[in-house]
């Protein structure tokens, strides 16, 4: 589904992805794993076409998406949720999830949403800067979900959520996930919850993927190696 290779992206002079080489199978959960810092919400971001990289090609079923703009990267099926969640606080929640329609000349938000998320039902017509974190990371995920992505990309779901609604995220990637078919990416630093919802890790570490495999494969060499602090 998605095949990332010899990725080598740059902030001016500074090297940040190296030869980078991952791939995220179709109908898997991945969870994208390692320290602060290492360049996973950079990986990501160039995924989306976000950031420009200087070379490597960055496949979405078959297609090279490298240097397509980001609409371009939504419109053949992939859908991003930002770290910090970057909703719009002056729009309404309706507003807020009209917003990708635009990229496809959309006139509707999917039923799908609403089922996800009822708050979002509740709050449409609350401005979005009113709602709490977890329901600003509900309404992140359901404007990615806008546009029915096939792949869905998503950055620290769980970043300064409590606990009850972190569950319920964990439970809307599965359901996702294994009900809806959407392979996902999911770059997550809670080691349980990356074992909740993951089948597959890949760890990065200075601007390259170390290693991956599946979850039941993430033991405790590879966590104190390469995730704890
Ligand atoms: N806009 C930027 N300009 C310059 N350097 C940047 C910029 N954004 C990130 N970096 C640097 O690039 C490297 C990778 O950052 P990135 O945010 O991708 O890491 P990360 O693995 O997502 O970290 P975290 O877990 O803290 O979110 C870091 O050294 C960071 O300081």
């Amino acid at each position: 589904m998605l095949e990332v290779s010899g990725i080598n992206q740059f902030y001016g002079e500074s090297h940040t992805l190296w030869d980078l080489a991952m791939e995220a199978p179709q109908g898997a959960c991945t969870c994208l794993m390692g320290r602060n810092g290492v360049g996973k919400t950079t990986l990501l971001k160039a995924v989306m076409g976000l950031l420009p990289v200087r070379s490597g090609s960055i496949r979405v079923n078959g297609a090279d998406l490298a240097g397509k703009p980001a609409e371009a990267r939504a419109r053949a099926g992939v859908g991003y949720v930002p770290q910090g969640r970057e909703i719009f606080p002056q729009l309404t929640v309706e507003e807020n999830l009209r917003v990708p329609l635009g990229v496809r000349r959309g006139t509707t938000i999917p039923d799908l949403v609403f089922d996800l998320f009822p708050v979002l039902k509740e709050m449409r017509r609350r401005r979005g800067g009113d709602l709490s974190g977890g329901q600003q990371q509900q309404l992140a995920i359901g404007r990615a979900l806008v546009l029915e992505p096939e792949l869905l990309l998503l950055d620290e779901p769980t970043e300064g959520i409590q606990p009850n609604v972190v569950r319920e995220i964990g439970e809307v990637i599965r359901y996702l996930n294994a009900e809806m078919g959407l392979t996902v990416l999911v770059v997550e630093q809670k080691l349980h919850f990356a074992r909740q919802v993951g089948d597959r890790f890949c760890i990065m570490d200075r601007g390259r993927v170390v290693t991956d495999g599946p979850m039941d494969r993430l033991d405790q060499e590879l966590v104190q190696s390469y995730l704890t602090v």
